[in-house]
């Protein structure tokens, strides 16, 4: 990796059992980190085992309050979470749970942001009227973090192109990029179709979301 950034050091270790409602179950192992590039509390949640099929799966998954621990319809990030982390304990590899609520802008401004788009902004114009950029996210610790866990190169499970663009900028050995599951329902669509508009992202929409 060569990136211009510090390097972060891992501060702890530790197993957690995770058990779902539909009850997958499988082991993770939640790392820690000192001197993240953001002075963020980013999690790295290691799945199955990374080095048992010679290239891991990654996923940077971006917080998303609503979507992940309440359920909400208006975006798909609960239903690919929980896609994720079986796919990646099944390929082993990482999940980096990045503190990223709301691509960057918070929780508050993302709810701000949704109260626009209930008027007839899309989610990245909701943004632009709210003075705030259309997605704020730099992947510079996720970097740090997976040169800490000893990750080179990895399959990168994702539709959004920046995210592998910003990692390869950073040095990092992305092999080649895997399609993230997309659930689409009637409440989402509007924000699955703003992605392909206006970041390019790789999703074929259903007949009644494109
Ligand atoms: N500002 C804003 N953020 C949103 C909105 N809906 C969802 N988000 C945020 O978007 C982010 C979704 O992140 P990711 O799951 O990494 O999705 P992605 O960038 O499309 O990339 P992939 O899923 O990897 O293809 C989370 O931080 C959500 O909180 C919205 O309407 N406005
Ligand atoms: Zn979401």
């Amino acid at each position: 990796m060569d990136f211009a950034t510090a390097t972060a050091a891992i501060r702890t270790r530790v197993t957690i059992p995770l058990s779902f409602v539909d009850g997958y179950e499988t082991t993770a192992e939640a790392v820690t980190f000192k001197g993240l590039a953001d002075g963020a509390e980013h999690l790295a949640l290691v799945l199955g085992d990374p080095g048992r099929t010679g290239t891991p799966l990654v996923r940077l998954h971006s917080e998303c309050l609503t979507g992940d621990v309440f359920g909400s319809a208006r975006c798909d990030c609960g239903p690919q979470l929980r896609e994720a982390v079986e796919r990646i304990a099944s390929q082993g590899g990482v999940l980096l749970y990045l503190r990223q609520e709301g691509r960057g802008i918070g929780l508050y401004n993302k709810l701000d942001a949704y109260a626009l788009q209930d008027d007839g902004l899309d989610t990245y114009e909701a943004n632009t009227a709210l003075g705030l950029p259309e997605d704020g996210r730099d992947y510079t610790a996720a970097a740090q973090m997976l040169e800490a866990l000893g990750i080179g190169s990895f399959d990168l499970l994702t539709n959004n192109p920046d995210k592998a663009r910003q990692l390869r900028d950073l040095g990092v050995d992305v092999a080649r990029t895997v399609p993230t599951g997309v659930f689409a329902t009637h409440s989402n669509t509007r924000y699955l179709s703003a992605k392909v508009r206006h970041t390019a992202h790789t999703i074929a929409l259903p007949e009644f979301a494109a």
